[in-house]
């Protein structure tokens, strides 16, 4: 740490100049004038993408049409897709399947692991999680009559555990706070009270390093740090020792293991093919492979480097601002992320994006900072904390078009 008024935007432009992966930048639309600090929520456009999706249309639609489902290899895009995303968690081919979105994955997983662990009564959920984990748990209990019981702060994990707990849900990487829970302690613990342990990843694919090995069942998201697109298919992973046992509650034709001799009973497809559901969005599909295309080529240790200097110089820069800070300050416990509290926050944040500065805000009183490593430089970072600081003490934020909340915060 240098103290802010050490760090000069030259300095800021000499570690990009020495960034071992600034390169990737090139890959990826960038508006002008735009520091995009919401990767966390929705990734930028990859140069590729369009022209990837235009093919698809084009000539896979437009020309090959339903041959396309054999010839474009349309039909296994869930498991081809999905073995792309599974070394970005620690996974190996065949435990990943990428379909649907990530809500349909947790009732997915959930009812799976519910399945495997008969006799116990309860699952063991985060009331500070992401709210769609906790309203799919709520309606996986109500349809399958078991019991949920929350941890929180209040409720350390070790309390909620026993004989009774068949699963735990919980988020890797906080959406609010970029905190980071210690994976392999947590899923060993879980494991000696007997129950499954499912892993959101949203907050931690392409952001953190992530070894999935050893928990049973994941889910995550692709239209965040991976740039798969709005509405990008989510993912789930299944350990390989649960993919015989394991069954998909939403048992559909595509995940039938011989969808095409149309037998009236379900049947499910060996592996991980089985949590298929239905037709699968292809074009969306071709959106988030040409984007894979550029993780392919990414070392995820070259990633987490640069986050963990990213934030870690957005933190030193804005520490003197008078915000309350909401991450974790020691790096290896913070994700990819920079949340600070203040009761204007939504109006701060308003006035930043006006400013070029595009972050998000979360209720009660969280701005929320996401540092995408593959587009993001150490200069925007530089730009993104002036423009805080200019916001904070000129007030700009008090002008009245910026207390209008909008549909989407
Ligand atoms: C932790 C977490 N889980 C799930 C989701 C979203 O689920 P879905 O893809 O179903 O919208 C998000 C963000 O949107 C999230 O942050
Ligand atoms: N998935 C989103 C959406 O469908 C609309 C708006 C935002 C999102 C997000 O990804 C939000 C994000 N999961 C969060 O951490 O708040």
């Amino acid at each position: 740490m240098m103290g802010y008024m050490s760090i000069t935007r030259a300095g800021c432009a000499a570690l990009d100049a020495a960034d071992p992966i600034s390169d990737f930048r090139d890959e990826f639309v960038l508006p002008d004038g735009v520091v995009y600090l919401l990767g966390n929520s929705l990734g930028a456009l990859p140069r590729r993408t369009a022209a990837k999706v235009a093919h698809a249309v084009t000539a896979e639609w437009g020309q090959d049409l339903g041959a396309s489902w054999n010839t474009a290899g349309w039909w296994n895009l869930p498991e081809t897709t999905g073995d792309r995303i599974a070394p970005l968690i620690g996974a190996g081919p065949g435990e990943v399947l990428a379909a649907d979105c990530t809500s349909m994955m947790i009732f997915k997983a959930v009812s799976a692991a519910l399945a495997l662990r008969p006799g116990r009564n309860v699952i063991v959920s985060d009331s500070e999680n992401f709210p769609t984990d906790q309203y799919v748990v709520q309606g996986v209990a109500q349809a399958f009559g078991r019991e949920i019981r929350e941890i929180g702060p209040q409720a350390p994990l070790e309390d909620a555990l026993g004989p009774g707990v068949a699963a735990v849900v919980l988020s890797h990487v906080d959406y609010r706070t970029g905190a980071v829970r210690d994976m392999a302690e947590v899923t060993r613990r879980v494991h000696e009270s007997g129950a499954l342990m499912i892993w959101d990843l949203c907050h931690s694919t392409g952001a953190v390093l992530v070894d999935i090995t050893g928990a049973d069942f994941a889910v995550g998201c692709t239209y965040k740090y991976l740039n798969g697109g709005p509405g990008a298919p989510a993912y789930i992973y299944v350990a390989p020792r649960h993919q015989e046992a394991a069954r998909n509650v939403i048992s559909g034709w595509h995940g039938h293991a011989n969808p095409f001799e149309f037998e009236p009973g379900y049947r499910p497809a060996p592996g991980v093919r089985r949590f298929a559901t239905g037709t699968p969005p292809v074009l969306a599909y071709a959106a988030l492979n040409a984007s894979l295309e550029i993780w392919e080529k990414v070392d995820m240790r070259a990633v987490r480097a640069k986050s963990v200097a990213l934030t870690e110089l957005f933190i030193e820069l804005t520490d003197h601002l008078g915000l309350e800070l909401a991450s974790p300050r020691h790096a290896g416990e913070r994700g990819s992320q920079v949340s600070f509290r203040h009761p204007e926050g939504y109006p701060i944040m308003r006035a930043l994006i006006d400013m070029g500065v595009h972050g998000d805000f979360r209720a009660p009183d969280l701005i929320r900072f996401g540092f995408a490593p593959l587009y993001l430089r150490y200069v925007d970072v530089y730009d993104a904390a002036n423009t805080l600081a200019e916001v904070l003490s000129k007030e700009l934020w008090r002008e009245d078009r910026y207390q209008k909340r909008l549909t989407v915060t």
